[in-house]
């Protein structure tokens, strides 16, 4: 029987769900996180949301055939022309300027993990690069759907961050979540278990990576 992406989360469970349950995202769902707290790490997104666009145009640099060519292509387009363009209208009603974003001193956390993804995908093959770049692209949709079943999570006006949720449940973004989900199937369907291990291995560093990534955002840190 061949792995599955669910296989990556199970190897990892306790991370993943330190990772999708994070304090920085209950609060989000509460509408109770520090708004200093979330401002500094909507700034660090930006200069992420830029390392991985370009962390897709390396997996189109690495794809050998149409297929895999034009799934880095969607993946890309999903954080071009959805991702970031809600992400500076986002910005702008918190506040936060084009001009300010150009000139952010970029975090420490913000540096390890982008520069983590693109090393992997740089020395590894694009199976390597996909599953680096899972955390990002499952585990963000996999929180809005996380955060919609809570009790706590307050929807409507009442939350001041319900466009951040309501953007990470969007068709679109769901949609590039299950196009990556059923290209990681597929591609895992084939490992052998030594392979499975080293993917595992990735897959725990990036999630972890992630955890930091909120944490710097409540400790408002660089
Ligand atoms: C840190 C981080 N991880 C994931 C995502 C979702 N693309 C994001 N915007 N920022």
């Amino acid at each position: 029987m061949g792995y599955r992406f669910d296989d990556l989360t199970t190897a990892c469970r306790d991370d993943w769900r330190a990772y999708i349950e994070h304090d920085f995202v209950r609060g989000l769902g509460a509408g109770t996180l520090d708004r200093g707290a979330f401002r500094h790490y909507l700034q660090q997104d930006y200069l992420f949301l830029i390392h991985f666009a370009r962390a897709f145009a390396l997996a189109a640099y690495k794809s050998r055939s149409l297929a895999d060519l034009r799934h880095a292509h969607e993946g890309l387009k999903a954080i071009l022309d959805v991702e970031l363009d809600l992400h500076v209208g986002y910005c702008r009603d918190w506040g936060i300027s084009e001009d300010d974003l150009a000139r952010l001193p970029e975090a420490r956390a913000t540096l390890a993990y982008t520069r983590y993804v693109l090393d992997t995908g740089n020395r590894g093959d694009l199976l390597d690069l996909h599953v680096a770049l899972a955390p990002c692209l499952v585990g963000y949709g996999e929180i809005a759907n996380w955060l919609s079943a809570q009790s706590f999570t307050q929807r409507g006006e009442a939350n001041p961050f319900e466009a951040w949720i309501a953007m990470y449940e969007s068709d679109d973004f769901q949609g590039a979540m299950r196009a990556e989900l059923d290209w990681l199937d597929a591609r895992l369907a084939d490992v052998t278990p030594a392979r499975f291990n080293e993917l595992a291995t990735i897959f725990r560093d990036a999630t972890r990576l992630e955890i930091d990534f909120w944490q710097m955002g409540l400790d408002q840190r660089l």
